[in-house]
């Protein structure tokens, strides 16, 4: 599949040093149960961070505590060098939550994308030019234009997925958070995604991306976090990156990776299939 490049959307501005994520010494619970202990890691501007482990090892909980979701028991974070309990330009982040995580069965494609420009817009006013070119722009970066007035149920999961990472690079944002955005999705769309987000890397933006596997996104990962029980137990170049956790002597290796990563069977929200018209 050929993905045309955007048209206007914008370069990032990020400073080229300091680190657009640093989480130091990280302690979360839910529940009164302890989730993370002790997570530390840093992103540099313009890369590309896997968070890996198996399912339950506290990848989204890690997710949440780094964009400020869920209060810290100890340790700190920032963003783009600010304290996340002070950081206020929310627009620079485009969060793609996961999938089987949202209902969408009553909108448009135009909707969820245009969602994305709220943070943009000023209470009361219809949306501006600028709201309508970078939700237009940003639909076809993913390779969906003209699909605006398709209602999201009638498309398959892969192209769901494509529409919330448009309705993300809509919001102009510096860096991506992505939650399991290849779980689901079928080979076609999983190559349609990482031709996104190949592109979005060489515009200098940065992409911090939960993954249950690397897929085709293994050539664009700039490093891996794997997470075991709450802790980090690699931080690193992808290619030392054991292809189950216990197993460290077998590595997986871009540009072939994409090998499973799990210890164990991913649960039934992350097989949705992707089913319905393309
Ligand atoms: N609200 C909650 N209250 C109590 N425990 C929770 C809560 N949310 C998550 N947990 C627990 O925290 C641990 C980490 O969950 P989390 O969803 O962060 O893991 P994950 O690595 O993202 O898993 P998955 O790959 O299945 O999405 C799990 O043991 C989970 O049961």
């Amino acid at each position: 599949m050929q993905l045309r490049k955007g048209r206007s959307l914008p370069q990032n501005p990020t400073a080229p040093e300091g680190a657009v994520v640093l989480a130091r010494d990280v302690h979360v619970s839910l529940g009164g149960q302890p989730v993370l202990h002790g997570v530390s890691l840093t992103q540099p501007p313009g890369t590309v961070l896997a968070l890996m482990g198996a399912n339950g090892s506290g990848k989204t909980t890690l997710v949440r505590a780094l964009l400020g979701l869920v209060p810290l028991q100890r340790g700190s974070v920032e963003l783009f060098g600010t304290p996340v309990a002070r950081f206020r330009r929310w627009s620079a982040i485009g969060y793609v939550p996961q999938r089987s995580s949202l209902t969408l069965r009553n909108a448009t494609v135009g909707e969820v994308v245009a969602s994305g420009r709220l943070g943009h817009r000023r209470p009361f006013l219809p949306r501006s030019r600028r709201d309508k070119e970078q939700a237009d722009a940003a639909l076809e970066r993913v390779g969906l234009s003209g699909r605006q007035r398709d209602e999201m149920v009638h498309l398959s999961g892969g192209q769901q997925q494509r529409v919330l990472i448009a309705r993300a690079l809509a919001a102009e944002p510096q860096l991506l958070v992505m939650d399991e955005p290849l779980a689901g999705v079928d080979a076609e769309n999983q190559q349609a995604i990482a031709e996104v987000v190949a592109g979005l890397v060489s515009d200098g933006l940065s992409a911090t991306v939960v993954l249950h596997e690397m897929g085709p996104l293994a050539p664009l990962l700039s490093r891996a976090v794997v997470l075991a029980d709450g802790r980090v137990s690699h931080d690193g170049p992808v290619s030392g990156v054991p292809a189950t956790p216990g197993h460290e002597t077998d590595e997986l290796s871009p540009p072939d990776g994409g090998r499973a990563f799990l210890t164990q069977p991913v649960s039934p929200d992350h097989h949705h299939d992707d089913r319905g018209p393309h």
